[in-house]
């Protein structure tokens, strides 16, 4: 009967031997599109994606025949909760290939957008991909009219072509919530997070941080003033959004040069990698002994042979922007990225390499409990390794840092942390507005027509950044960040950059560590990874509260250890811009057209 828990025990075994075998289909195909992107594969994609559907649909209905809301075995009722909560699978097929259909358009349109009419290219027909082209020249042109050409060139090539399908899926997956029972599709995505108020949660850790951001936006803002001296710099105090390093402004690290505090000691280890040939694979071998030094698991044997570690250089199209893969048979896990020879690109193969060790970890659990205790967690794990690897003292112990530089030379340490805030601090506004829009979207208080208005008033108001041409409500710049168009939510690394920190000082504690937080690199420490490897084995099975706890030792997300780490900067910051006015307008002012 509906309370006979046995029974229910025995169908979800026989729900799990199934799920490991359609999700791994499902998984496959998608893979295939990802690493050739072609109409035929695409066709494959939404054949698989339906399958997947149906098996879901199919799973929903039989939950039914079990009282299981009222089972007094958690981890029954909890596997129960989560597969009855089947997400956009609950729409009637055509209307799930309405929504698969929208999406894909999308993610094309994204990964194939190439942009055209360089100034000063001779034949205007030539046209450049964001990755490596574009993205090197946000990284390093002082030209303020080739990097304005590259940022209005992107989003004329992205999120100008998707308003259409992107309201068609907002409309889709606003319909599938519903029938799953939740407000709307934002309502859905945090219920990830199982956290009374998790708005108001997160909108409190955002403003102990904006202080913080203060300081390093004026200080950015007064040295670019001076490095585009005679450009136009908005009165309302915004700083132009592609002068920052990054065609969304999100990371600052590209202005090192600029910003660092002592010019004369750079962190140039972009160079000493590539002196020294770094290969991609190298790259991955580092990563992976840093995990199998703190006593975590090794890659399987496939993963190296199946993974896209490079962009192919046969010229098909693939998505190019990272991501780590599990395929939920406990035996194939893959990495897709477009690796150059860099220090950000070592930082985003280890951040890749945390997924494929949380995947590892939890592999054993039913499938529904394969997942992070929270997406932030998920998020968390390549970062914190990141935050060891580094430092001076480990880039001195790889050899990545010059002969002649002694790691605990201070303002060495003081330029590693300003390189740091250009990423982690920098982030944090970003990493807070792209869901407050999307959530806002979803619960149907912007429109479509206000779509790229509600977009700009977020940016000036929290990032502090203002564009560099005309916008008009024919554009559609949220369009133009991958995580848009590929339904990926966001307010996960918001998340992470935050709780990074607390585990990152958490380890550090287990691993013997004394002195400033910013100076510890836990590397070889087994007691600091049999910690996180403790908290990854409860994957999804317990609420975040009791992961946080298996680290931290306690239970809630705090932005004090952010803001210990960077304490020595702040009071360097807060000397450079005594005479600067900290912050801006809300408003961005005169830069609305109605097109
Ligand atoms: C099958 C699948 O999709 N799997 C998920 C993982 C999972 O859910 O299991 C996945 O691989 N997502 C891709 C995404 C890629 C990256 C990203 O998008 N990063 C953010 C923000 C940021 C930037 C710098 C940084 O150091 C940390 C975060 C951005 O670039 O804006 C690209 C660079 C790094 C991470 C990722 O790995 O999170
Ligand atoms: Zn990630």
């Amino acid at each position: 009967d509906r309370n006979n828990i046995t029974a229910a025990k025995i169908w979800l075994e026989e729900y799990n031997t199934e799920a490991e075998k359609v999700r791994p289909e499902a998984q496959e195909a998608s893979w295939t599109w990802n690493t050739n992107i072609t109409d035929y594969n695409n066709r494959l994609k939404l054949e698989a994606e339906k399958k997947k559907s149906e098996f879901d649909k199919r799973s929903y209905n039989q939950t039914l025949n079990w009282d299981w809301k009222n089972f007094t075995e958690i981890n029954a009722k909890r596997q129960f909760y989560k597969i009855a909560d089947i997400g956009e699978s609950v729409l009637p097929t055509d209307k799930f290939q309405q929504i698969t259909k929208a999406k894909s358009n999308m993610q094309s349109v994204y990964s194939k957008a190439r942009v055209c009419n360089k100034p000063g290219d001779q034949d205007p027909s030539k046209c450049y991909p964001l990755n490596p082209t574009l993205e090197n020249i946000m990284a390093k042109s002082t030209d303020w009219k080739e990097l304005a050409w590259a940022w209005e060139g992107w989003r004329n090539e992205t999120g100008r072509k998707m308003p259409d399908d992107y309201e068609k899926f907002v409309e889709l997956a606003n319909e599938a919530a519903g029938m799953n029972g939740y407000t709307d599709n934002g309502d859905y995505w945090r219920s990830w997070y199982e956290t009374e108020n998790f708005e108001k949660q997160m909108e409190e850790l955002f403003i102990g941080l904006k202080d913080l951001y203060k300081l390093l936006h004026a200080y950015a803002r007064k040295k670019l003033k001076e490095r585009f001296v005679g450009h136009p710099f908005p009165d309302s105090g915004q700083i132009p959004a592609h002068l920052l390093g990054n065609m969304w402004a999100q990371s600052w690290g590209n202005l090192f040069t600029l910003l660092a505090p002592y010019p004369g000691k750079p962190l140039d280890v972009t160079e000493m990698m590539r002196e020294q040939n770094y290969t991609t694979r190298k790259m991955f071998d580092l990563s992976e002994k840093f995990f199998t030094d703190l006593g975590l698991d090794p890659m399987p044997p496939k993963f190296y042979n199946d993974s896209m570690l490079d962009k192919p250089e046969d010229g098909r199209d693939v998505v190019c922007h990272a991501s780590a893969w599990d395929f939920y048979n406990r035996k194939d896990f893959r990495i897709k990225q477009c690796t150059q020879v860099t220090m950000d690109w070592l930082i985003t193969t280890h951040h890749e390499m945390g997924h494929v060790q949380y995947f590892l970890q939890y592999k054993d659990q039913p499938v529904v409990f394969r997942r992070g205790a929270n997406p932030g967690f998920h998020e968390a794990i390549g970062d914190v390794l990141a935050l060891s690897v580094s430092t001076p003292k480990h880039l001195k112990k790889i050899n990545l840092l010059r002969p002649n530089q002694n790691p605990d030379d201070e303002e060495l340490q003081l330029n590693f942390l300003m390189n740091q805030a250009l990423k982690k601090i920098a982030f944090i506004p970003f990493g807070y507005l792209i869901d407050q829009w999307r959530w806002k979207v979803f619960k149907g208080e912007t429109k479509k027509d206000e779509y790229n208005e509600d977009w700009w008033n977020l940016r000036c108001k929290h990032q502090g950044v203002s564009p560099p041409v005309q916008r008009f409500n024919t554009d559609f710049d949220a369009g133009s960040k991958f995580h848009v168009p590929n339904n990926t939510p966001y307010i996960r690394y918001f998340v992470s950059y935050v709780i990074q920190f607390q585990f990152h000082k958490a380890l550090c504690k287990e691993a013997g560590h004394n002195g400033p937080l910013h100076k510890c690199d836990i590397d070889q420490s087994t007691e600091a990874g049999n910690k996180l490897a403790a908290m990854m084995k409860l994957g999804s099975s317990k609420e975040w509260p009791d992961a946080m706890e298996a680290i931290t030792g306690q239970r809630k997300m705090n932005v004090s250890d952010l803001i210990e780490y960077f304490a020595p900067l702040e009071d360097w910051l807060k000397k450079e811009v005594k005479n600067e006015t900290l912050g801006w307008d809300d408003q961005c002012g005169r830069i609305w057209g109605n097109g």
